[in-house]
């Protein structure tokens, strides 16, 4: 970048300053909590450390703070998922591409969130995490497993991605960020 585009957007950044509180979900083992930690600090760890409940993380990129929601993805938490994704900029759906035998639950539990009223319109943002490992499935099959084809009335996206190689992060922050509000 240039000297005189650092300046434009050091400037920027004084008048506009983009907030954005987002929600992640999916079931557990997805990859939520290494999700935030690659987008935070861009840092892998391989340790397996369940979310209990939910965790708060506040992210700043440039000039967008990001309030992230990472939800615990256990059976026992999935009834508070849709409590903290109510009035989101947009819902993060992290799977597991990898683990095929889970991918139909996940279908259901993410076409359940989606009937609830209070969530109408919000976009969506499918993850498919783990492309690393040799038994992910690909973008198109995920995408028809997870019926994605059929959600109406909302913006769709779908990438495949990995933390533990740090493929697409980097296209999950542009879309995170040019969903975010301009506050003031
Ligand atoms: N191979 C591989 N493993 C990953 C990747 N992302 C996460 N993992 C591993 O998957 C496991 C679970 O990751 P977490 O981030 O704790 O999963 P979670 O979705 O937060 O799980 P809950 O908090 O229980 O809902 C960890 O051992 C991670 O190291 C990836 O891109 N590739
Ligand atoms: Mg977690």
């Amino acid at each position: 970048m240039g000297l005189w585009d650092s300046l434009l957007n050091w400037l920027r950044s004084l008048f506009f300053k983009q907030e954005m509180e987002l929600s992640l979900v999916g079931l557990q083992n997805a990859g939520k909590t290494t999700l935030v930690n690659a987008i935070a600090t861009g840092g892998y760890s391989e340790d397996r450390i369940p979310t209990v409940g939910f965790n708060m993380r506040k992210v700043t990129k440039g000039n967008v703070t990001i309030k992230l929601w990472d939800l615990g993805g256990q059976r026992r938490f999935r009834g508070m998922w849709e409590r903290y994704c109510r009035g989101v900029s947009a819902i993060v759906y992290v799977v597991d591409a990898a683990d095929r035998d889970s991918v139909p639950i996940s279908r259901t539990e993410l076409h359940e969130l989606l009937t609830k009223p209070s969530l109408s319109g919000i976009p969506l943002l499918v993850l498919g995490n783990k492309i690393d490992k040799s038994e992910a499935l690909s973008k198109q099959a995920l995408v028809d497993q997870l019926g994605l084809d059929s959600i109406q009335e909302r913006e769709v996206c779908c990438y495949m991605i990995s933390c533990k190689d740090s493929v697409n992060i980097d296209a999950v922050l542009d879309w995170l960020i040019k969903h975010s509000k301009t506050v003031n």
